[in-house]
């Protein structure tokens, strides 16, 4: 698909604003969800909720969606961690989203947490579509006003520019997805040049060794490509190339612009650090993509064996959590 049909964003929320619920509407209107999970929701709607809130949460999410000008687009949805101590890990989600829907609980107002990840957003350059969610309550009656007054404070932006939505309800919703093709703008980047893509996150997989999760910036990434990871130098094979739905999609390839995964026989998450850039090893990209850094440990704790003679058992335990966690240093 052109590069000009791929909207990718992210969602900024306050804890129990509505992310999950939201994302959980936008999948039900692009029908990501397959149909035979529709039909079991009408059953068991409490357990899937749940199940693909937790979805959302674990790895990006691509959808398509056919807007109102009969255009098909891609619209890749890249969580952001909820923890503000993760602010390092949400700047590079930002980075590689063009735009982010602000979700302000409509009886709540704007909170604290919102605003340090909203700066981040703006900062980076972000089309910010704002949404008050839950109109639906009650006690959304009295606050919109309010809550718009604060969202225009915040953002400068014009009251007609705010979509009021009910996540549970689904109102507001399509006029929500138009607004991601309307306002948010396609990926830049150069599909000739050498290959730059991010690496927003990764996850570490018992069978496959670790699962990165990226967003190309120029060129192309291909099955069989040699890689570089520009931090350590080191080299790779691109094993398994795809994009996301609620599982992975292996599709060989990733173009200019898009989000996805990529599976290269990486053993150890400490090799796929978070913002850094993947190149390929025999055209390799002149400069990184910018805005890398190491992340740096928040919590420290002092461990010790009750019995020193097991201290090597206790490194080796500690070695292992290391592979498959990469906020572990020691
Ligand atoms: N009435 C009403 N409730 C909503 C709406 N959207 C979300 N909720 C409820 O608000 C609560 C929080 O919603 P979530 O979607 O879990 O919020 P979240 O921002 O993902 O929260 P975390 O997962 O804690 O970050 C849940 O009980 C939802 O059912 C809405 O539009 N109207």
């Amino acid at each position: 698909m052109s590069i000009d049909r791929i909207r990718n964003f992210c969602i900024i929320a306050h804890i129990d604003h509505g992310k999950s619920t939201l994302a959980d509407r936008l999948l039900e209107k692009t029908r990501t969800i397959p149909e035979r999970q529709m039909v079991e929701q009408v059953l068991d709607n409490m357990d899937l909720e749940r199940e693909r809130g937790i979805t959302i949460k674990s790895h990006p999410i691509q959808m398509r969606y056919t807007a109102k000008d009969g255009n098909e687009y891609i619209f890749n949805l890249i969580d952001t961690p909820g923890h503000v101590d993760f602010s390092y890990e949400v700047s590079r989600a930002l980075a590689a989203s063009e735009g982010a829907i602000l979700v302000v609980d409509a009886t709540q107002g704007v909170e604290a947490q919102t605003i340090s990840n909203l700066y981040m957003a703006v900062d980076a350059g972000l089309e910010i579509i704002p949404v008050i969610n839950k109109i639906d309550l009650p006690a959304a009656k009295t606050m919109i006003e309010t809550v718009k007054a604060q969202i225009i404070d915040l953002l400068g932006c014009r009251e007609d520019e705010i979509l009021l939505v009910s996540a549970k309800t689904g109102y507001g919703v399509d006029e929500l997805l138009e607004a991601i093709v309307q306002r948010i703008p396609p990926p830049k980047g150069n599909p000739e040049d050498p290959l730059r893509a991010l690496i927003f996150d990764s996850k570490y997989d018992s069978y496959r060794g670790v699962v990165v999760y990226l967003r190309v910036f120029d060129g192309e990434l291909k099955e069989g490509d040699k890689i570089m990871f520009f931090a350590n130098g080191k080299v790779f094979e691109a094993e398994e190339v795809g994009i996301l739905k609620l599982d992975r999609i292996r599709t060989g390839k990733l173009t200019t612009g898009m989000v996805g995964y990529l599976i290269a026989g990486v053993k150890d998450v400490h090799d796929t650090r978070v913002g850094d850039t993947i190149t390929t090893a025999n055209n390799p990209a002149k400069e990184p993509l910018p805005g890398y850094r190491e992340v740096k440990p928040m919590v420290y704790a002092g461990f010790y064996p009750a019995d020193s003679e097991n201290y090597q058992e206790l490194r080796d335990a500690l070695e292992k959590l290391r592979l498959n966690d990469a906020a572990i240093v020691f």
